[in-house]
């Protein structure tokens, strides 16, 4: 196709509008027939058009056949789809409609029916089931193949666009083709929620809790300025549920980038495991503090007090709104990023008061009912790692030796357990008045990541500190590192094969240890 034909405009003289959602549509039909556009359109929208005052053809007029079946049948005829489907550049198209009395579209305006919708509000399966558009999507579809010579629009968001290039002369070939490019996403998107609605809620194949067909689609957000390395082009793209870190309200500072993404939703994972004001405070991932307090002003203190090196350019998430006190403490800190469900007064401007600090609220903590992650040709799929009622809660733990912890021990150990959660595998931490105080991360073996949360913390901290470990000991080396280091009580999942040798070692040396029962890896 030549530069000319590229820009080849088509005006718009007759348009097929077939809406569900009304927004914005009486507006629409007079800016179309104020321009000249003669209009057809369904049952109720036909109805919203007429009774704004706009002379309007129904479609049963055209087709000289009544809708039917409640809905099921009104557009599914072949007066409107050879209107749709007729290549004007072809001769031979357009003489056969002449032959067949058929008046081409030059313009579709169709939104579907609110299938997603339907199934969010818990409708009863056959409900749902009619909310499946099929009329619509064959209409949009058609006119999207049909681009040369027919203009399509699936949302109000696009009618002022449309107003002005009636007005202008019509569509030029490249709009048509960014128009067509959106509406086959439109109905992709839609079908993709209706076959995963289908494969795991209506017909699912098997017992296994996974569905056979596995759909989901995102938009492209924003274009993010590098990766995770300057050499990779990455973006940020959302799913439609709309209320997670992919759509936080940015209030302040520069651009996120994609590391700032991956540290942030780490940092409110960690944030969000803990009933109490909570700060977590995450380094590449992993938590270099994390506590609770009375308040997060405290909180925060008391996390950043953990590891005030490492906390240099790291990345904040707080489990409560921000207040004043602690966005000024945050300010005195270089500090990449902070995500809090919202900011008190006075809190902003504390914190706006650094030019670069990326200021992002969302109201809600991490709700991804699974996790999704990409191999080589596949991806793995499971349920999200969550703290469970069994196991991680104190009061399902197994004493393995030692003396009974008191309510108040017990709860700080059940601080460092679920602090511990947040910490790459293999997992040491060692806490002390809710608050972590020496982390051991990441390392392929559990005696150095022992070694590592014990250096950490220092001799001081470490005495008397108490210890979890993600996953069971499998040899006593990695628990005597502890004990050394003088920790009051250790809880683990146990379930190793030489668990007998580990709680002999725990028992010799007088401390505490509780068996959990549940394990949290985290890679
Ligand atoms: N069955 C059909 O022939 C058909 N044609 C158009 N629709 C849908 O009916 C709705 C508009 O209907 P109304 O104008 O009656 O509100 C639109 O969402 C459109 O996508 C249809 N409905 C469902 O398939």
């Amino acid at each position: 196709m030549t530069a000319t034909a590229e820009s080849n405009k088509r005006p718009i003289r007759r348009a097929l509008v077939s809406v569900y959602d009304k927004t914005g549509l009486e507006e629409l039909a007079r800016g179309l027939h104020e321009a000249g556009v003669e209009l057809v359109s369904t049952g109720s929208t036909a109805g919203r058009i007429a009774a704004a005052g706009v002379p309007v053809t129904k479609v049963e007029e055209l087709t000289g056949f009544p809708e039917c079946l409640d809905g099921r049948v009104k557009t599914l005829h072949p007066k409107v789809h050879a209107g749709i489907l007729a290549d004007l550049r072809l001769e031979d198209h357009r003489q056969q409609l002449q032959e067949l009395g058929v008046e081409p579209f030059d313009l579709v305006v169709v939104n579907l029916y609110p299938f997603r919708e339907t199934v969010a509000s818990g409708a009863s399966p056959d409900e749902c089931v009619e909310q499946i558009d099929i009329g619509g999507p064959s209409m949009v579809r058609a006119a999207a193949k049909n681009h040369p010579s027919v203009a399509v629009v699936t949302s109000p968001a696009r009618y002022a666009d449309v107003l002005a290039a009636v007005r202008d002369g019509g569509f030029d070939l490249a709009t048509r083709k960014r128009l067509a490019a959106e509406a086959f996403q439109h109905t992709a998107a839609y079908d993709v929620a209706v076959a995963s609605w289908f494969a795991s809620s209506y017909a699912p194949v098997d017992a296994s809790r996974f569905p056979d067909f596995l759909g989901a689609t995102w938009e492209r957000e924003s274009t993010l300025r590098y990766g995770e390395n300057p050499h990779q082009p990455a973006a940020l793209y959302v799913d439609g549920a709309g209320e997670g870190l992919a759509q936080a309200e940015q209030l302040h500072g520069k651009e996120m980038s994609y590391n700032n993404y991956t540290d942030t939703d780490a940092a409110r994972r960690a944030a969000y495991d803990h009933d109490e004001p909570c700060v977590a405070i995450i380094k590449h991932a992993n938590p270099c503090g994390i506590a609770v307090g009375a308040d997060v002003a405290e909180a925060h203190r008391k996390a950043h007090a953990c590891d005030p090196l490492s906390a240099f350019g790291g990345v904040i998430a707080v489990n409560r709104p921000v207040s004043k006190e602690m966005a000024e403490q945050v300010a005195e800190i270089f500090t990449e990023v902070i995500v809090a469900p919202d900011y008190e007064d006075g809190a902003l401007e504390a914190l706006a008061k650094k030019k670069n600090i990326r200021v992002l609220k969302a109201p809600n903590g991490p709700s991804h009912p699974v996790e999704i992650k990409a191999i080589d040709g596949g991806a793995l799929l499971q349920v999200t790692d969550r703290l469970q009622a069994e196991g991680d809660d104190p009061a399902n733990w197994t004493l393995a030796t030692g003396e009974a912890l008191t309510a108040a021990e017990l709860a700080e150990l059940s601080f460092a357990w679920k602090a511990c959660r947040a910490v790459k595998s293999n997992a040491i931490l060692l806490a002390k008045d809710g608050a972590s105080v020496g982390v051991g991360m990441g390392q392929v073996n559990r005696v150095d990541s022992a070694k590592l949360a014990v250096e950490r913390a220092g001799a001081e901290r470490a005495q008397g500190s108490y210890a979890a470990s993600d996953a069971f000991f499998p040899f006593p080396d990695g628990l005597e590192i502890l004990v050394e280091a003088g920790v009051k009580a250790v809880v683990q999942p146990g379930g190793s094969v030489r668990d007998e040798l580990v709680v002999e070692a725990a028992k010799k040396a007088g401390i505490t240890m509780y068996f959990t029962g549940t394990r949290h890896f985290f890679h």
